[in-house]
């Protein structure tokens, strides 16, 4: 069907934003459960890429929602639709010349191989974050997992709605395991190579 919209040809294109800013746009996405440390490690993984130098910006699962994405709750429809809006908005940040750095539990493998097909397989690195689900219980950052057992939330991740974990993510990171400033370095060692202009 024809929809009448006919996108404007930009003058400056995103080659010269990325060579102007001397880095290779990436997008490192961290997928795992709520409370796996997806939102502490893209942290200190954006300050270290920042210091290093790198112009860079942080999508965060709480952020978007309540902004961006504030219509949107957490049936299977509206987590599909909450992961294709940040693809979007990390398309447009790769083409403004950022590293962008996201962090959403994003359950369903289908969704991540879409984000990977949008910005392009050779700017995409999935991390995963891996914690047992019994950890990040213990952890309850935000208390949602006690509401979830007792029924106050529905459709949590891990509980009574699905997390497919990732097959061959780029970085694998267990963050019950391993220390913070290792993990780190694991995906900025991953991505170093090429992310120079
Ligand atoms: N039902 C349910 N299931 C999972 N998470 C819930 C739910 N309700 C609220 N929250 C809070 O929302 C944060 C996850 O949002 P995301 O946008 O990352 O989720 S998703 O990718 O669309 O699945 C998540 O943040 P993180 O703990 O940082 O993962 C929770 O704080
Ligand atoms: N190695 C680790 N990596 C990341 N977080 C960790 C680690 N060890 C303990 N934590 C703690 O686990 C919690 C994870 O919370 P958060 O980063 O908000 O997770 P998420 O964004 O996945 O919900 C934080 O309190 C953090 O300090």
């Amino acid at each position: 069907m024809e929809n009448h919209i006919h996108p404007t040809v930009f003058k400056i294109s995103g080659k010269q934003r990325k060579e102007r800013l001397k880095q290779q746009p990436k997008l490192i996405w961290f997928t795992g459960l709520s409370g796996s440390g997806k939102s502490t490690l893209a942290n200190a993984v954006e300050v270290q890429l920042f210091e290093d130098g790198y112009m860079t910006y942080l999508l965060d699962g709480d952020n978007i929602r309540t902004g961006l994405n504030k219509d949107l709750g957490f049936s299977d429809s509206d987590r599909i639709e909450n992961i294709r809006r940040i693809a979007e908005v990390s398309k447009l940040m790769m083409d403004a010349g950022l590293l962008v750095v996201s962090a959403f539990i994003s359950p369903f493998r289908e969704e991540r191989e879409m984000i990977a097909e949008l910005v392009g397989k050779e700017n995409f690195l999935e991390v995963f974050v891996d914690c047992p689900i019994e950890v990040c219980e213990q952890r309850d950052v935000k208390g949602l997992y006690a509401k979830a057992r007792k029924g106050i939330i529905k459709n949590f991740t891990g509980i009574d709605s699905p997390y497919e974990k990732p097959l061959d993510p780029a970085v694998h990171v267990h963050s019950d395991q391993e220390e913070l400033k290792d993990s780190v370095q694991k995906v900025i060692k991953t991505i170093s190579a090429n992310i120079c202009h």
